[in-house]
C-alpha cells in the first residue's frame, strides 16, 4: 500500500497511538488536538506523551492545533475525539470537507443526550453520501503504541469503503478486517464500556472469576438485545468489535472503565475514581444513554440498568449485585 496522507483529529491517548502506529508504517500523519498548550508540549517533547510513556514520534508525524487547514489538506480523516465532542468536531470540519473525503472514526460511545450512534451523527451532519467507516475492536492504546499485535474491524455500510480503509491502515502488527456490520460494531464498542465498569465493580467487591465470567456472558446477551433495536443479527456481535472488545475491557486493568468499576466496588466515590483515572471513561456517558434507550423500548437489561443506578442514583454496589442474584430463578438469557 502506497503511503497516504491521514489526519487524526483528537490528540488523546488513542488518537496519538493510532497516529504513531500509522506514521511508523510510512503514512504521512497530521495529528490535530484542540488544546494549544498540549500541542505545544508535544512539539517540544514528543517522546513524553502523557499516558503513552516511551512513545517516540516518527518523522512522518506532525502535530497541529489548526483544524481548518488540516481538514483542507487531507482526504482521509480519522476522528479520535471522545463521544461528547464528536458532533461538534464534525461540524467544525464541515466547511473545509471535500466531497470524497473519507470520514472514519475510532471513538466508542453514543451521543450524549440523543443516544445516536456515530454513523447517524455523520449522516445527519455531513449527508448520506459521505464515505464513512468505523475502526473498532480490542485495542488498548498503549499496546498499539508499543507495536504489539492487534486485530480490529473496519466497518462501513459500504463494504468497498471498509475494504479501502482496512487496506490503507493494515500492517504487520495491525490486522484489519472489513465488515458491513457497522451498527453492531458501534453498539459493541459503546456497550462494552458499561459492562467493563460492571465487571470492575464485581471484582472490586471481591466476587471472583466465576462472577466475572457470568457478567461477561450475560452482558453479551444485553448487547445483542440492544442490537435488535437496530436490526443487528446475533452473530454480528461475536467478532472483534463485540465479544472481542468485551472480553478485553472486562478482564484487563488497562481499561479505564474497568478501573473505574474496581474503585467503585472498593467503596470509592465516583468523582474521586474519575479523578484518579484522569482520562475519558466513556461507559459513564453510555450507561445514561442505554438507560434512556431501555426505557423507550421497554428493554430488560439488568446489568446495564444496575450499573446506571450505581453511577447516577447512588445505589450501593453490593445492593445492585444482590438484586442481580435475586433474578437467578429466571431462565438463562439466550442469544436468540
Ligand atoms: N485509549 C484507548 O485504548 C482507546 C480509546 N478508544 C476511544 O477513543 C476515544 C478517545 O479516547 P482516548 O483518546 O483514550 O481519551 P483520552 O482521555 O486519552 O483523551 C481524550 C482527548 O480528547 C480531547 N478532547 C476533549 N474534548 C475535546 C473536544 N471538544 N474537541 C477535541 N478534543 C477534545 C482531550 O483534550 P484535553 O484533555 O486537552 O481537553 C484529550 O486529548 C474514546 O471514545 C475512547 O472510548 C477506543 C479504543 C481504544
Ligand atoms: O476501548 C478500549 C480498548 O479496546 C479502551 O477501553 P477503556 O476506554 O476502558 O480504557
Amino acid at each position: 500500500m502506497s503511503p497516504k496522507k491521514i489526519a487524526v483529529l483528537g490528540a488523546g491517548s488513542w488518537g496519538t497511538a493510532m497516529a504513531v502506529m500509522m506514521a511508523r508504517a510510512g503514512h504521512h500523519i497530521t495529528l490535530w488536538g484542540h488544546n494549544p498548550s498540549h500541542i505545544k508540549q508535544l512539539k517540544i517533547d514528543n517522546s513524553n506523551v502523557e499516558f503513552l510513556p516511551g512513545t517516540d514520534f516518527p518523522s512522518t508525524l506532525s502535530v497541529t492545533d489548526q483544524l481548518e487547514e488540516t481538514v483542507e489538506e487531507h482526504d482521509f480523516l480519522m476522528l479520535a475525539v471522545p463521544s461528547h465532542a464528536f458532533r461538534q468536531t464534525l461540524l467544525k470540519c464541515k466547511p473545509q470537507l471535500k466531497k470524497d473525503t473519507i470520514v472514519s472514526w475510532i471513538t466508542k460511545g453514543f451521543e450524549t443526550g440523543t443516544g445516536l450512534l456515530a454513523h447517524e451523527i455523520v449522516i445527519e451532519t455531513l449527508g448520506k453520501d459521505t464515505k464513512l467507516a468505523l475502526i473498532s475492536g480490542p485495542s488498548f492504546a498503549l499496546e498499539v503504541a508499543d507495536n504489539l499485535p492487534t486485530a480490529v474491524v473496519v466497518a462501513s455500510t459500504d463494504i468497498e469503503v471498509a475494504t479501502e480503509v482496512a487496506d490503507i491502515i493494515r500492517n504487520a502488527n495491525f490486522l484489519t478486517f472489513p465488515t458491513k456490520h457497522l451498527a453492531s460494531a458501534e453498539i459493541g464498542g459503546a456497550m462494552k464500556n458499561i459492562l467493563a465498569i460492571a465487571a470492575g465493580i464485581s471484582d472490586g467487591l471481591g466476587y471472583g472469576a466465576n462472577a466475572r465470567a457470568a457478567l461477561i456472558t450475560l452482558g453479551l446477551t444485553e448487547m445483542v438485545q440492544l442490537g435488535h433495536v437496530y436490526n443487528c443479527s446475533e452473530s454480528s456481535f461475536l467478532g472483534l468489535a463485540g465479544v472481542g472488545d468485551l472480553v478485553l475491557t472486562c478482564t484487563d486493568n488497562q481499561s479505564r472503565n474497568r478501573r473505574l468499576g474496581l474503585q467503585l466496588g472498593q467503596g470509592k466515590k465516583i468523582d474521586d475514581a474519575k479523578q484518579t483515572i484522569g482520562q475519558e471513561v466513556e461507559g459513564i456517558h453510555a450507561a445514561r444513554e442505554v438507560h434512556a434507550i431501555c426505557e423507550k423500548w421497554s428493554l430488560d437489561m439488568p446489568i446495564c440498568i444496575q450499573t446506571y443506578r450505581i453511577l447516577y442514583e447512588g445505589l450501593a454496589p453490593d445492593v445492585a449485585v444482590r438484586y442481580l442474584l435475586s433474578r437467578a430463578q429466571l431462565a438463562e438469557p439466550q442469544l436468540d
